[in-house]
């Protein structure tokens, strides 16, 4: 039986992706597409406004719909509104959005004692790889002699809201965990003097209509490792959403990430 999924943030750019793409998919039935009541397309078939034609679902702030699990790709507000559906359903939640302050994530964490939440600041399977090799090469790095320099690089197009990243702040997070760094900062200017090694820096590029791309640096004495993934549309983070609304629908309560999705 085809796993029934509401959608947080339906008329957004990753919104329209995942009613597209879960809307192809047979073992999934979108039921409800959950919206700001202020956007401009509010009350419109979500279909339509994902360029599919019309799968007879409204953009709207309330279903009767029973639905499995909630997938939110929205805004902190909407993260915030998307675990409380999910919570008042009995739902899964698959959490996609990033930029969350302190209190959405302890919001979030709390969820997770009495619904399943997948958590992940990228759903790509190719991010969450790179993130598996950034932690071999952090762990084989750790006490090179010269030391490794361990720098974040994302570029994202010219809309996005958040910076740096997500997956940039998760990316520094595990790499940190595994050389023992506990300093980081964004950019540099001014007289900072030399880098100090307990660092990460991260640095933000924001243009055009790039849909994510990030850049791990290990910088040596005479030797540099770079690891690049890069998105060339916005379909990986789709499908890898959707591949987590069916993992956790029908789970226990926890909170889970990709690697449980993917067996990574
Ligand atoms: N985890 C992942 O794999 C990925 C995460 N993201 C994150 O997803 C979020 C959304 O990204 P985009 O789709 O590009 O943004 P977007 O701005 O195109 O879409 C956000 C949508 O949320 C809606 N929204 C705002 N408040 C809402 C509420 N209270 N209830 C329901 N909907 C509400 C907006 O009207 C808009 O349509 C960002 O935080 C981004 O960083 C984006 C791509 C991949
Ligand atoms: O805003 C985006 O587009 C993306 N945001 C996510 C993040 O902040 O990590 C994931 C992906 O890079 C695209």
């Amino acid at each position: 039986m085809a796993t029934r999924i509401a959608i947080n943030g339906a008329a957004g750019r990753m919104g329209q992706r995942l009613v597209a793409l879960g809307s192809a998919d047979k073992d999934l039935d979108i039921v409800a597409c959950f919206e700001y009541s202020g956007h401009p397309k509010f009350g419109q078939d979500a279909g339509t406004v994902a360029g599919i034609g019309e799968i007879d679902v409204t953009l709207a702030e309330e279903t009767a719909a029973e639905y499995a699990a909630i997938i939110d790709f929205s805004v902190p507000a909407g993260a915030h509104a998307a675990v409380e559906r999910a919570v008042n359903a009995k739902a899964a939640l698959v959490m996609a959005t990033t930029g969350l302050e302190e209190e959405h994530q302890a919001k979030i964490r709390e969820a997770a004692q009495v619904i399943p939440v997948v958590w992940a600041p990228s759903m790509s399977t190719t991010v969450n790889l790179t993130m598996k090799l950034c932690e071999i090469a952090a762990e084989a790095l750790k006490d090179i002699p010269g030391g490794a320099d361990v720098e974040v690089l994302e570029r994202h197009h010219r809309f996005k809201e958040d910076s740096p990243s997500g997956t940039a702040l998760r990316f520094g997070e595990l790499i940190a965990n595994k050389m023992g760094i506990t300093n980081f900062v964004h950019g540099r200017e001014g007289r900072p003097g030399a880098r100090p090694h307990n660092e990460i820096a991260y640095h933000a590029i924001r243009t055009g209509d790039n849909p994510g791309e990030h850049t791990i640096i290990f910088g040596l004495l005479g030797e540099t490792i770079e690891m690049t993934v890069r998105a060339s549309n916005r379909d990986c983070y789709a499908t890898g959403a959707l591949q987590a609304a069916k993992f956790a629908a029908g789970k226990k309560p926890g909170l889970y990430n990709m690697n449980d999705v993917l067996g990574l």
